[in-house]
């Protein structure tokens, strides 16, 4: 996508486009729209991330439960965002066997006890294994660096679906 079009976006249009870039947090493609005009996407991502580690952790562990969990209740009951739908069966969520649900819900409600955020991780960058043993290692972290390594997967997770929009604007284009 030309930046330059980006960059001529409307506010509604601009947040319509890169509003849920960071899962369920529109606000915050609302909130970098006025640093326009980006040079380009990597500038888009470095105001989104700028945004992000500027907030207090309260602030940061409100973006962390925007997140669904992995091959939680929302995809069970199919209320994903398209964005999240398509990041959890890329990993292989919906195909765990019930066995795996249940160790995946117990993973996740164990986690979420202890730290009181959702544990988050770039589903597009980890397989099933990956995930359940990421899961199992950072249980073990502190409450702060646990925050700032989700914090990371968060920042991998936008920078992915940033290109995304870029890509799927191209193809529509060719
Ligand atoms: N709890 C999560 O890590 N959720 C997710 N990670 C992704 O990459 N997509 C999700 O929905």
């Amino acid at each position: 996508m030309d930046i330059n079009v980006v960059n001529a976006l409307t506010y509604e249009d601009f947040v319509k486009l890169f509003g849920n870039v960071v899962e369920k947090c529109p606000l915050i493609s609302a909130a970098i729209w006025s640093h326009r005009p980006f040079k380009d996407l990597a500038d888009i991502e470095a105001h989104i991330t700028e945004f992000i580690l500027s907030l207090p952790d309260s602030g940061k562990e409100g973006i962390l439960r925007c997140h669904p969990d992995l091959a939680g209740r929302d995809l069970q009951s199919g209320t994903l965002t398209r964005e999240s739908q398509e990041e959890q069966s890329q990993a292989g969520m919906t195909t765990l066997d019930s066995a795996e649900v249940l160790q995946m819900y117990r993973l996740n409600s164990e986690y979420k006890e202890r730290f009181g955020f959702p544990f988050v991780i770039c589903a597009r960058l980890n397989k099933k294994a990956d995930i359940v043993g990421q899961l199992s290692e950072r249980l073990k972290n502190d409450r702060a660096v646990e925050r700032e390594r989700a914090i990371e997967e968060v920042k991998k997770i936008c920078r992915l679906r940033l290109r995304n929009i870029v890509l799927s604007d191209i193809q529509t284009k060719l």
